[in-house]
Formats: structure tokens, C-alpha cells, sequence
């Protein structure tokens, strides 16, 4: 077994927790230390060395402390001295670019580039009710959807991505939520493919901004339904293109800039592939473009943004001429009976 550092001894005992619960989570147990290990792994991520450490240099938080995890910007209330909060400012500041948020930690906002918030706003009055499940968020980036599902009442929620500074924002975050949440809200950085096959325990599965992500869109969504508890739900939320059941676009080298963009398909065809997946009580529950105004550069992501990847003139197109980014909110079940019934 890899040594474990007093870092990672904290998601090990909330696995630990869990496995005692539901025994299917042994298989993930014997593989996280190996799997922590490489996410890790100093040696492969070159600025991982001064995340750490900004993240190691944050102060000791006064222990009185207000935490809102069910509002739109995640926030903690704290009295903290001005030299304690110029020092917090600084050290958060070298973990930017901060994509996903907004937080207010301390007296800080940190405006991030995305006001996940309004994701936030589509998909949570559609969800089956989080209090007491057990939630898998895929992609998760910097956790602030996860420290939302924590907020609405989750066992647990486990964030994979295997974004390294994604992984240190969240730790940021969470020194200074401290255990308000009980410590239900854990992160792994590792990806998809790391989960262990067949694992049916999680109740409610998100896949959100991971999809076009994947050369193989039916495995990524098999992927999913295997780590889902019988009964369980699946949020889905990805790039779509307007058309039919069989509209499927493959853009080029880049859309809207982006690398690794590969199957943009219509809702309907989403829809379609669900069903083929063997997902039952399919729906889409939200269709929209993304405005300028929920994805833009700010004081803490200060590299370009949507406006700079769309046409200049001609707003619906991206720069490559494709059509502008339209993201759906797509939610299915595994079939079988829920525990949760
Ligand atoms: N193999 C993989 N397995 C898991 N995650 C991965 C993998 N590869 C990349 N990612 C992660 O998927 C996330 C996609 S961002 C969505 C964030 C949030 N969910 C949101 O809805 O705002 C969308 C975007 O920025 O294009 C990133 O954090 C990657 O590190």
C-alpha cells in the first residue's frame, strides 16, 4: 500500500465510513492509495509543488465561523484581521485561474470565471430530493457544485476530476469550511476511468461539462450507470446542437477554442443514447445558450473567455464558424428499486 499523507488520511477514513455501509466500495478502497499517490504525483504536474504549499501556508481560522452552503455563492463568514486576510487574499490568488464558483471565504470573493451558480439554478429543482443519498459528481472541477449538494442535505458526495489545481481550490475551500459539513464532502483526483467497474453504490450520479469531453460518449455514459445504485438518478448536462434524434456534430481541431471536443449531439439524440444505454424515465429538463454574462474573464481567471471565442460579429457562431455554445439538462434512472424507497 502507497504511504498515505495526513492529507489524504481524511478522504481514506470517509471511504473507510462508507465502505462499512456498503460493502461494494472495498474493491475502491484497495485501490486509493496507489490512485491518490498518482493524482498527486509532484513529479507529473509542474506548478503542483506551489499549490500545496499555498494551500499548507493558509492560516488557522478562528473556529467561530458562519458556513452557507445553500446560497448561490458558497460562503464563509469569519472575523478575520486585516494582515490575516491580505495573506489568505495572496495565497488564494496563487491558485487562479479560479474557473468555477462564485465563493465568498473570509471576507474574500473570489468571482471565478463561471457563475456556476446558475447551473446550479437549471438543475437543482428537477433533482430527486439529495438529503440522505449518496452523490458522485464527475467532473466536479473546484467542488463548488458538490459543497451545494452538501448544502441541500447529501450522506455524502464524492468529487473525481483529475484537475490537480482543482483539487488544491477545493482544499482551500474546505480549510475554511473546516467540518461544518460533517466532512460528507470529499475529492479525488483521479478521472472516470479510475472508478472501479460495476460499483452500483452511488444514488445520484452528476456528469456535468464532461461529455463533449470524451471520444467515446456511450462508454463515458455506461461508465456512469455502472457506478449508479439500482434506481438511481443520472444528471446529465452537456453541449448540444439544435436537431433530431440523429443530429450528431463532430467539430474540428477546436470549438469555441476548446481542445478535445469531440460529440456534440441534439438532446433528442442524447435522449437516444440514454435509451440505448439502458436508461429509463428519460428527460430533458433545461435547453439554453450560455450567455456572455455566465462565462466571462474577472480578476481571478483573467485569460480569455466566452467573448473571445465567439464570432465578433455574429454572436451566435465561435470564432471556427460553429454553432455558439446551447448546453441541455438531461436526467435519467438505472433501473431497479432504489434503497431510498
Ligand atoms: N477523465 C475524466 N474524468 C473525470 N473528469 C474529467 C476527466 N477529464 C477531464 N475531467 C474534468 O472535467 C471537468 C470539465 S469542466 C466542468 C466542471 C463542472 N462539472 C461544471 O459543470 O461546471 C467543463 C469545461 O471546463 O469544459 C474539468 O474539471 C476536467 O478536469
Amino acid at each position: 500500500m502507497a504511504p498515505l499523507s495526513d492529507d489524504h488520511r481524511a478522504i481514506y477514513q470517509a471511504f473507510l465510513d462508507q465502505a462499512a455501509l456498503d460493502s461494494s466500495l472495498t474493491a475502491w478502497l484497495a485501490k486509493l492509495p496507489e490512485q491518490l499517490a498518482q493524482g498527486l504525483d509532484r513529479q507529473r504536474h509542474g506548478d503542483l509543488s506551489a499549490w500545496e504549499k499555498a494551500v499548507a501556508k493558509l492560516p488557522t481560522l478562528p473556529t467561530e465561523r458562519r458556513v452557507d452552503l445553500n446560497s448561490d455563492t458558497v460562503t464563509v463568514d469569519l472575523e478575520l484581521s486585516d494582515s490575516q486576510q491580505r495573506q489568505c487574499f495572496n495565497l488564494l490568488r496563487k491558485l487562479a485561474p479560479w474557473r468555477k464558483g462564485p465563493f465568498q471565504l473570509g471576507g474574500i470573493h473570489i468571482d471565478t470565471e463561471w457563475r456556476s451558480d446558475w447551473k446550479w439554478q437549471r438543475v437543482a429543482p428537477h433533482l430527486a430530493p439529495l438529503k440522505y443519498r449518496k452523490v458522485l459528481d464527475v467532473g466536479g472541477g473546484s467542488g463548488y457544485h458538490a459543497w451545494r449538494m452538501a448544502g441541500a442535505g447529501a450522506a455524502f458526495v464524492l468529487v473525481i476530476d483529475p484537475s490537480p489545481r482543482f483539487y488544491w481550490q477545493f482544499q482551500a475551500v474546505r480549510h475554511f469550511i473546516g467540518d461544518a459539513d460533517g466532512g460528507r464532502t470529499q475529492f479525488l483526483p483521479v478521472g472516470i476511468e479510475d472508478v472501479p467497474e460495476n460499483l452500483g453504490f452511488f444514488d445520484t450520479v452528476f456528469s456535468m461539462g464532461v461529455l463533449y469531453h470524451r471520444p467515446a460518449p456511450l462508454e463515458h455514459l455506461q461508465q456512469l450507470k455502472a457506478a449508479l445504485a439500482p434506481g438511481g438518478e443520472l444528471v446529465l448536462e452537456t453541449l448540444v446542437v439544435e436537431g433530431d434524434e440523429q443530429t450528431v456534430f463532430v467539430p474540428g481541431e477546436r470549438y469555441a477554442a476548446m481542445p478535445n471536443v469531440y460529440f456534440l449531439p441534439s438532446s433528442k439524440a442524447l435522449c437516444h443514447w440514454l435509451e440505448r444505454c439502458g436508461f429509463i424515465n428519460i428527460r430533458v429538463v433545461d435547453e439554453a445558450l450560455t450567455t456572455l454574462e455566465e462565462q466571462r474573464s474577472t480578476e481571478w481567471m483573467t485569460y480569455q473567455s466566452l467573448a473571445d471565442f465567439l464570432d465578433p460579429e455574429d454572436r451566435s457562431r465561435t470564432i471556427e464558424g460553429y454553432p455558439a455554445p446551447r448546453r441541455a439538462v438531461i436526467l435519467a434512472n438505472k433501473p431497479g428499486l432504489s434503497r431510498l424507497y
